[in-house]
């Protein structure tokens, strides 16, 4: 079952693109990175040709050489922080609602009907594929309150070589149906750590997937549900994520539900389900007090701003969250967001800032480079994956896609390099790789994604590409 197949000693050769900082891309034009049999990163070449690199690294003159198509360049694998597997058949249906009523019409619905193993195997497999084709290497999923499909969703991503986290999700209270619920806070604690005992037994050292403790949100649990759920993560060793301050009339049922408590981010609070691995969806409408629990918890943000807007939730100060020196990473909150994608998470990222720009002045702007740091290196803080994936550097882990544009003299859609290729992005051959790099955060889609390697192990590679 474990993600296995022998990899050979690789060396990439072609332009990469990773983030340096928040706000500085690294751009490579001509670079080599060579990545051993354990998929970690062993050296980092810039401006060489291949002859040169060979002859540097003898030892690696059998390696295998990979590399880039037409205008391309190696990018980090997206990280996404927050997303709902069971509503994927659901992308795309929302209609006017928002988060209380969408809960109730389209989700309640959909989730329960995932107790299903063989709907679970065709809805699970279809979504790990989908996201992993639009380079997301890492993604940290919320399933449903059944044990044996969530645990089918750690098998596949497993089997599928996607880095994962994978809650079940837990709710006792009277908020979701009689039959989409925990029946007790006893079985909601002995369905969780069944959950937990099963991913940390396929995937002992939690390289690729790991559980994570995912208490619905707030008004889905009975008070005694969350402490025990902080109990057990505290027991557990276990992350933490559940969904925070997304909309008004969420917030003003909390307030109501838990009337002794200071504010929402406080019931998380007071039932220890805030630390350092704990990640917290959406967060749009917090406090002074509440971003100040939030930070000296050390929590993490996952921003899913498409989600925000069709859901109408409202658009999250990230300006604001950055200066403060809080740590975000993006998320697509499938089916809330209606794109498995995180460029295109990249995108809505980029817009909201703008409409708060609107009323706040240009310095909420999110800046392209910023909002790549975030699906990369800001994604894998939040995920616990600091240092080790999200960039390119010696030492890291090789998650990885290859971006490939198409040219126009190939017709507009990079037709000779494989089936699909080039999408929407035309490059005329007069651009630097900045202006690339932007013509693909703002055009590009799942057919400019033509390889995808998480830990040198190739997990996705479009029809008719060769690598
Ligand atoms: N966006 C979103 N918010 C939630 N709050 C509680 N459950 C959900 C969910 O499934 N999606
Ligand atoms: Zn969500």
């Amino acid at each position: 079952m474990a993600a296995s197949a022998a990899i050979s000693k690789t060396i990439y050769f072609g332009s990469f693109v990773h983030s340096k900082t928040l706000t500085e891309l690294d751009i490579c034009e001509k670079g080599a990175i060579g990545v051993d049999e354990e998929g970690v990163i062993r050296f980092v070449e810039r401006d060489s040709e291949v002859e040169n690199v060979l002859e540097k690294y003898g030892e690696w003159k059998d390696a295998k050489v990979v590399r880039i198509k037409g205008n391309g360049f190696f990018f980090p694998g997206f990280i996404d922080t927050h997303t709902h597997a069971p509503q994927h058949p659901n992308t795309g249906l929302f209609g006017k609602t928002t988060l209380l009523d969408w809960l109730q019409k389209y989700t309640f619905p959909m989730e329960s009907s995932l107790s299903s193993l063989p709907l679970a195997t065709r809805v699970y497999s279809n979504f790990v594929s989908r996201t992993l084709s639009h380079g997301t290497t890492t993604c940290a999923y919320y399933a449903t309150i059944h044990v044996p499909t969530t645990n089918l969703l750690a098998d596949i991503c497993l089997a599928r070589g996607q880095r994962a986290l994978v809650g079940r999700v837990c709710m006792d209270s009277d908020l979701s149906p009689s039959t989409y619920r925990d029946a007790s806070v006893d079985s909601a604690i002995a369905s969780s750590k069944s959950s937990i005992s099963y991913i940390r037994s396929i995937d002992p050292s939690g390289s690729i997937v790991r559980p994570i403790i995912t208490p619905r949100f707030a008004p889905s649990c009975t008070p005694a549900c969350l402490s025990a759920l902080g109990a057990l993560a505290a027991e557990t060793d276990t992350f933490i994520q559940t969904h925070v301050s997304e909309n008004a009339s969420e917030i003003a049922l909390v307030a109501s539900l838990f009337p002794d408590s200071k504010s929402y981010t406080h019931v998380y609070s007071t039932a220890n389900l805030l630390s350092p691995k704990t990640i917290l969806a959406h967060a749009v409408h917090l406090s002074a007090p509440e971003l100040a629990l939030v930070k000296s918890a050390g929590a993490k943000i996952s921003h899913c701003p498409a989600s925000n807007t069709a859901i109408t939730s409202g658009v999250a100060p990230i300006r604001s969250y950055l200066e403060q020196g809080l740590s975000v990473g993006l998320g697509t909150d499938v089916s809330g967001g209606f794109s498995p994608s995180i460029l295109e998470e990249c995108r809505q990222a980029i817009w909201a800032s703008r409409f708060r720009a609107m009323n706040e002045g240009d310095e909420a702007k999110l800046s392209t480079e910023e909002v790549l740091y975030l699906a990369t290196r800001g994604g894998a803080d939040v995920v616990g994956l600091k240092g080790r994936v999200g960039g390119f550097e010696v030492g890291m882990e090789f998650d990885a896609q290859m971006v490939c544009l198409g040219a126009v003299e190939e017709g507009g859609c990079g037709d000779g390099l494989f089936e699909g290729a080039g999408g929407a992005v035309d490059v005329f051959g007069w651009e630097d790789m900045q202006e690339r790099v932007e013509k693909w955060v703002y055009s590009g889609d799942d057919r400019n994604c033509a390889a995808v390697w998480v830990r040198g192990r190739l997990v996705h590679r479009r029809k008719g590409v060769e690598v």
